[in-house]
């Protein structure tokens, strides 16, 4: 599956340069182009693999290059007076290549959360390839403004692309020093996990899958369309490939059984939005590592345990072989999940949020009547 990737705001422009950086260490060609597009010009300055030329600032005559400062609905507006910027840098891209649109962005800030709604708006009416999201969840200890903001983009993002996979940040690893090391180590997460499912139908032909994942595969279980939720593990191989047990070839039941955990524990403890699994509509796994450890009744046996697992008869699978891999990875993507709490709490603290805004902002208003009213009468204003 080969992709446009456009990250917007911060968030997505790092996440954009987490990707290009995973391609480049595995030499994969999942990313045929990479778009950054921000309101904040400091913010493009620091990213480190998209292109220099690839970076666009928009919305300068509103905001001056320093970002729109957590306003989605400015950012919104500056899209809708932007937005030929990014569609003409859009329509410079080998689309004769592309499988898919790829709009990344952190949803509790200004730019990413307003802006990428609306590019996905204007991609679905210009292009026939499918327009996905990636849309990354504030962690809930950020603050009732960035849960506001990522409510109202995330209903509005989930409308207008064919599918969006959400990364909520309360799912991050703990434990870093900072929250920027914690980020970075979540987006090559991210990367890691976008590489194996996307690259599984790429293969350059020197090691030949047994059950194919191509992008149509992909392109079906996003099919479903509203909100994906995405599983991975891996299972490090102690042995080293050729080495197994001194056969060559390790124990057809030992590589299933492998693959059984590391697609259970993928599905079960690793989503990149927790929810009900029973609820999805659909569902894709794809298991990465060395020939020789892809069984392929490890792989059917670990489809017909999805199907079961999720009570849906629309699971696709597949293998994707790397010959110099160390390890067994199984990426798990759920497609049209609808029980997921983490998104009903984040409309509930929204809602919370907005009512108290407008309360407090009438009552400033009062206070502000207050405090200019003298008590003995009306003063003449200046003009
Ligand atoms: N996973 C991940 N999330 C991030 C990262 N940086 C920021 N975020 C999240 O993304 C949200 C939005 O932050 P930014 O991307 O900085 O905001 P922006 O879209 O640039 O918007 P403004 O700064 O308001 O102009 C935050 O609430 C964080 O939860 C990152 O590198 N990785």
């Amino acid at each position: 599956m080969r992709l446009a990737l456009i990250g917007v705001g911060q968030a997505g422009g790092k996440v954009a340069d987490a990707f290009l950086e995973y391609a480049d260490r595995t030499d994969s060609d999942i990313v045929v182009d990479a778009l950054a597009v921000n309101t904040a010009k400091a913010d493009l300055l620091g990213l480190r693999r998209v292109p220099v030329e690839k970076r666009l600032l928009i919305g300068t005559d509103r905001v001056k290059g320093h970002g729109v400062g957590a306003d989605n609905e400015l950012g919104a507006e500056i899209a809708a007076d932007d937005s030929e910027v990014v569609m003409d840098a859009v329509a410079g891209m080998p689309s004769h290549e592309i499988d898919a649109f790829l709009l990344v962005a952190g949803l509790g800030g200004g730019t990413g959360s307003g802006v990428a709604p609306y590019l996905a708006k204007e991609l679905r009416r210009r292009y026939e390839e499918p327009v996905y999201g990636l849309g990354l969840l504030p962690g809930k200890d950020e603050g009732g403004i960035y849960t506001l903001n990522a409510a109202r983009s995330f209903q509005t993002f989930v409308r207008e692309v064919d599918n969006l996979v959400v990364y909520d940040n309360d799912t991050m690893a703990k434990g870093y020093d900072s929250l920027s090391s914690g980020f970075a180590r979540a987006n090559e997460d991210l990367a890691r996990r976008f590489g194996v499912l996307f690259a599984a139908g790429e293969t350059d032909g020197s090691a030949v899958p047994e059950q194919v994942v191509d992008a149509s595969e992909i392109i079906n279980t996003l099919a479903s369309g509203g909100v994906s939720t995405f599983g991975y593990a891996s299972s490090p191989l102690e042995r080293k490939r050729g080495l197994f047990g001194g056969k060559g070839r390790p124990d057809t039941s030992e590589a299933t059984q492998r693959i059984m955990a590391t697609v259970r524990q993928a599905t079960l403890g690793r989503l990149t939005l927790p929810c009900e699994i029973t609820s999805a509509e659909r569902a894709l796994v794809v298991v990465a590592g060395p020939p020789e450890m892809l069984s392929r009744g490890g792989i059917e046996k670990a489809r017909t345990w999805l199907e079961d697992a999720t009570g849906t008869m629309e699971v696709r699978g597949g293998d994707f072989p790397v010959p110099d891999a160390d390890e067994v990875a199984a990426a798990v993507l759920l497609s049209g999940v609808s029980d997921v709490p983490r998104v009903k709490e984040l409309q509930a603290v929204a809602i919370e949020t907005q009512r108290s805004m407008r309360e407090v902002s009438e009552t400033a208003d009062d206070r502000l009547s207050d405090l200019l009213w003298s008590g003995e009468g009306d003063l003449e204003p200046l003009f």
